[in-house]
């Protein structure tokens, strides 16, 4: 469990964490969401005692980090994959970290198995791909077999075999009970590891809730139909009163303010033909924009032509 109380970090003029207070839960996957300088690292730094709060407190399995005689086995983190000797092989520096934890190799070798770093054990971690370097950052956070796990940006640089394998230990951690609080910017992912979300916007939190909360709450009640007759079924949905029509694609409408049975009828007085019809589901991109779209410090300018986020296709994504 993590618990963050009025916590704050300053940098000079800057408040990089104001006042957040959460609480991560054990037992359930994490995610951990903000636009870019929104705070998270700070936060995360300030969770495993490598920045100190200018106000406010965080603790962890109920102590603060520097508290815990043994914190690899209390906490175990990935906040930046590249933080390792260049020089040193993957299995030794997995064994340094274990001699100061009292762990015997026994266990470097579970890890290195259970990380899938067997065959590149012996290499020098400099000479890692990215998404090695990753590997031997989450195997290093799963060595003292914590109660607690932070990772940051962890799928970064893995392929999709890779983002499939983290994506199942880290529900399988949670399944297991432990805590686990996941940072990452792609949403599609987050929407299938996480189940509850803190998102951070400009150092406050500004949502605390389950993933499912959060999507259902950007729930607009829209209508995608498909028919080749899209001027013959807009006019005629455009005559009741409250209902909207927007095209999407060249034969594919979204229609709000009616239900599908609605559409269909509407269709069936002109005889125009429908040949598919879903309701559009929000995704977590869809959500996620929404409820940051106040809080982006860092904007970049949309290129001309190409499409509105969120333009799901029909039958929408998670
Ligand atoms: N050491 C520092 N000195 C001064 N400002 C800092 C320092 N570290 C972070 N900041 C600032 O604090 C703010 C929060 O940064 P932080 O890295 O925590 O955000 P983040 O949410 O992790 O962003 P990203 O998604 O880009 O990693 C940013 O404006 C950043 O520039």
């Amino acid at each position: 469990m993590i618990q963050a109380a009025g916590l704050t970090k300053r940098y000079g003029e800057k408040t990089a964490v104001d006042d957040v207070s959460f609480t991560v839960r054990p037992g359930v996957v994490t995610g951990f969401l903000g636009p870019n300088g929104a705070g998270k690292s700070t936060t995360m730094r300030m969770i495993v005692g490598l920045d100190r709060p200018t106000a406010g407190t965080v603790t962890v399995n109920g102590a603060p980090y520097a508290r815990h005689r043994a914190p690899l086995g209390e906490v175990g983190s990935l906040l930046d994959a590249r933080a390792v000797h260049p020089g040193r092989s993957a299995r030794d520096h997995l064994l340094a970290q274990a001699r100061t934890h009292g762990l015997g190799r026994r266990r470097v070798e579970e890890v290195i198995e259970s990380t899938g770093l067997g065959p590149v054990a012996r290499r020098r971690a400099g000479t890692f791909s990215l998404g090695m370097g990753q590997r031997l950052g989450i195997a290093s956070a799963l060595l003292g077999d914590p109660r607690t796990l932070i990772l940051d940006e962890p799928v970064n640089g893995l392929d999709p075999e890779g983002v499939l394998w983290v994506r199942t230990l880290l529900r399988g951690l949670a399944a297991e009970g432990r805590t686990v609080l996941l940072s990452s910017h792609l949403m599609s992912e987050m929407a299938l590891t996480a189940d509850h979300l803190v998102v951070l916007g400009r150092g406050r939190v500004i949502a605390d809730a389950p993933l499912a909360e959060i999507v259902a709450r950007a729930q607009t009640a829209t209508v995608r139909v498909r028919t080749p007759m899209t001027a013959e079924l807009e006019r005629e949905l455009r005559r009741r009163p409250g209902v909207g029509v927007t095209s999407v694609e060249r034969d594919v409408l979204d229609v709000t303010g009616c239900t599908a049975p609605e559409v269909v009828a509407a269709a069936a007085t002109v005889g125009v033909a429908v040949h598919e019809l879903a309701p559009v589901r929000t995704s977590l991109e869809d959500a996620y924009l929404r409820l940051t779209a106040d809080a982006v410090e860092y904007r970049s300018t949309p290129v001309p032509g190409a499409p509105a986020p969120g333009r799901a296709s029909l039958g929408g994504s998670r």
